[in-house]
């Protein structure tokens, strides 16, 4: 009953010129049954909206400022991005709460700011590696799940991205049983949340998913997707992650 998400996250990266992997991917997945989801850089979200052509390819926002307009010199609001071609934006990502200080009651405020100009909030959590060492991964994310969830969070306007911080662009992954835990922990702890939502709300892993552990990964209970750096760069790299979530 949920639908799988293959998300990419370009970060600081790409071009016009890379659009081009955006028009391969959709070639190489015309018709899809999984969701696909490419958050480029916000300088290139409405030219990929172009250039996604009629190809249902969603295409997001990596941030987006809480509140609606005013003097925030560099930052976007979620409805810039959404009359930019946008559907949906990452929150709270680990690189976001470690470079710019944000909180989880920040990533709350944006979420609900993404809500408001109807976007779907990519809402992002994950313990660093002393956390996972000193064995208080799920009371971490616990912490970050309720105090990043906006009111009004539903199954269709929010996906939860669970991405170890230590995971993130190293290679190194963790066990399918962590995996594991962390995700049926979540959907436990939404459900304390959101009791009518926790069912639908989408679960993505992010952290080096790559073509060689995407299938093990998706096999896991409560996966229903990944949300990709690196590897959703090329559409090379991408297409087979996103063809195993086809398979899973
Ligand atoms: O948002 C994506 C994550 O930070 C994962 O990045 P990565 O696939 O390069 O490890």
């Amino acid at each position: 009953m949920r639908r799988k998400l293959a998300a990419g996250n370009w970060k600081m990266n790409g071009s016009r010129a890379a659009l081009a992997e955006v028009e391969a991917l959709c070639a190489a997945h015309p018709d899809s049954a999984v969701e696909l989801l490419l958050c480029p850089p916000a300088t290139l979200v409405a030219p990929m909206a172009d250039a996604r052509g009629s190809h249902p390819l969603r295409v997001g926002g990596q941030d987006c400022h809480s509140s609606e307009s005013g003097a925030h010199t560099g930052d976007i609001s979620a409805a810039m991005l959404k009359e930019a071609g946008a559907s949906h934006v990452i929150v709270g990502h680990s690189e976001r709460r470690t470079d710019h200080g944000e909180t989880s009651e920040t990533v709350a405020a944006k979420a609900a700011a993404a809500h408001a100009a109807g976007l779907v909030a990519v809402i992002c959590l994950g313990e660093t590696l002393a956390e996972r060492e000193a064995g208080t991964t799920l009371a971490v994310v616990a912490d970050q799940l309720g105090a990043s969830l906006p009111e009004g969070a539903t199954a269709a306007n929010t996906v939860v991205a669970y991405e170890p911080v230590w995971a993130i662009g190293t290679g190194k992954v963790p066990t399918l049983e962590q995996i594991a835990e962390v995700h049926e922990y979540l959907r436990k702890e939404l459900a304390t949340h959101l009791p009518d939502a926790a069912d639908g709300i989408r679960l993505l892993y992010g952290g080096s998913v790559k073509a060689s552990n995407a299938a093990d990964i998706f096999s896991v209970r409560d996966v229903d997707g990944a949300l990709v750096g690196g590897a959703s760069l090329r559409a090379e790299d991408f297409s087979p992650i996103v063809s195993a979530l086809e398979q899973a």
